[in-house]
């Protein structure tokens, strides 16, 4: 039993709740000026102000003891969407997209996703490990101490059992708590082409009773989106991946309107994803299911489109969440710092609402908030220590990380 105390930190953390912050408490945050935080066998045992935690605590029950210099002290950010399980990266589609090209453009002509499903197919099982190991350690090193990570560059069922083993020792193999999404429905194969409601029933009838029998992912995502997946092809994988028991989750109206936020708000999926051009009517209807919407704002930025509204949906009552997306197309990424800084700046968000959207919604959205995403007695001693006094220096200092120190479990990861 290793007990350690940090004390002298100002600490903010999202406050208690039982349902996702929305709306008026979308920025709901505790803050403490001079506050401390016990922590035993990697659990917060205690936290508080300084003096009533270190009341009756004899300094001999103590292990290590940290001064923490007035710093703040925030919960370890949980990142609840990533694409960081691949094999090469694509650069030269990034140049393509900055000289005018569009994203969908690329992919139509068997670019972009398709690209990056040729390298996973071609690496081997232990080279993916160790490309993602090192996208995964550099997210930690900007403060991610959970992270989501989607298959979808194997596009069949081989391919994506394999990216689902990978993902799954990455998970064993780091100090990260990892929740593991199938998306084989990421996009239709070139040799689907002209015929994309055979690879339909191949997700429907092959590839989801196997992910599911192999028993790592928990969580399916589809691509909905104007020549990707129909809403009715989106609707149908969706259900079966529920009959098999994966949670579903849908990357929604990113470029196009296609209905796919309704489609959330019908089944009821954890959460929705992007979000860009997503409807007012269907907004609403999120809002109603009490849907997380998961933004990602860098890839706005690395698309050159127009943000979610992010405003907008905390008007209507939609738990925001933030998340970054990292890929190596449409959004290369693995920083939380420069995410939360796009999210203040350029969706007018709070710096208290960007905090709860990247650690307690984050956490609501993979069904993990009762261990991480928020600094309360009995959760994991998650945290991070920040070159600064509030949270808003994630948005202040631009450009760089302020993240310092990255505890996991009450131990120093990063
Ligand atoms: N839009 C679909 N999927 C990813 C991009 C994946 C890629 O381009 O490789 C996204 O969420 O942005
Ligand atoms: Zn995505």
């Amino acid at each position: 039993m290793i007990t350690s105390l940090f004390r002298n930190a100002a600490i903010y953390t999202p406050a208690s709740s039982q349902t996702p912050l929305s709306g008026d408490s979308q920025g709901k945050v505790d803050s403490i000026a001079r506050g401390a935080l016990l922590c035993r066998n990697g659990l917060i045992e205690k936290i508080g102000e300084e003096h009533a935690v270190i009341k009756d605590l004899s300094l001999y029950d103590v292990d290590i003891e940290i001064d923490c210099e007035g710093c703040c002290l925030i919960p370890g950010f949980v990142d609840p969407h990533t694409h960081i399980c691949f094999a090469a990266r694509r650069e030269r589609e990034f140049s393509q997209r900055i000289a005018g090209t569009p994203y969908l453009d690329i992919l139509r002509a068997g670019g972009g996703i398709l690209s990056s499903v040729r390298a996973v197919k071609e690496a081997s099982e232990e080279e993916l490990f160790q490309t993602t190991l090192e996208n995964v350690l550099s997210a930690l090193s900007f403060g991610t101490t959970t992270i989501e990570i989607k298959s979808g560059y194997g596009l069949d069922t081989e391919t994506e059992l394999k990216m689902l083993r990978v993902i799954d020792r990455i998970r064993r193999e780091t100090p990260l708590d990892v929740a593991i999404t199938f998306m084989g429905a990421h996009a239709v194969p070139h040799e689907y082409k002209e015929d994309p409601d055979t690879f339909v029933s191949i997700l429907t009838d092959e590839m989801i009773p196997a992910v599911a029998k192999q028993g790592i992912a928990r969580f399916c995502d589809v691509f909905c989106e104007e020549g990707v997946f129909t809403l009715q092809q989106s609707r149908k994988i969706l259900q079966s991946a529920q009959k098999h028991g994966l949670k579903p989750r849908i990357h929604a109206d990113e470029v196009y309107d296609t209905g796919g936020a309704g489609l959330a708000a019908e089944l009821q999926t954890v959460s929705a994803e992007h979000l860009l051009a997503a409807s007012e009517r269907n907004l609403k209807a999120m809002a109603e299911a009490k849907v997380i919407a998961n933004l990602l704002p860098a890839t706005a930025y690395s698309l050159r489109k127009p943000y979610a509204p992010a405003r907008r949906m905390i008007e209507l009552n939609v738990p925001v969440a933030l998340a970054t997306d990292c890929n190596p197309g449409s959004c290369f990424t693995e920083s939380m710092p420069f995410v939360f800084g796009l999210a203040v700046m350029n969706m007018n968000m709070t710096v208290q609402e960007a905090l709860v959207a990247s650690t307690i919604n984050a956490a609501w959205a993979l069904e993990m908030q009762h261990s991480v995403g928020s600094l309360e007695v009995g959760k994991q001693a998650d945290f991070l220590l920040l070159d600064g006094d509030s949270p808003a220096i994630l948005a202040y200092h631009a450009g760089v990380s302020p993240v310092v120190s990255v505890y996991k479990k009450g131990v120093l990861v990063a």
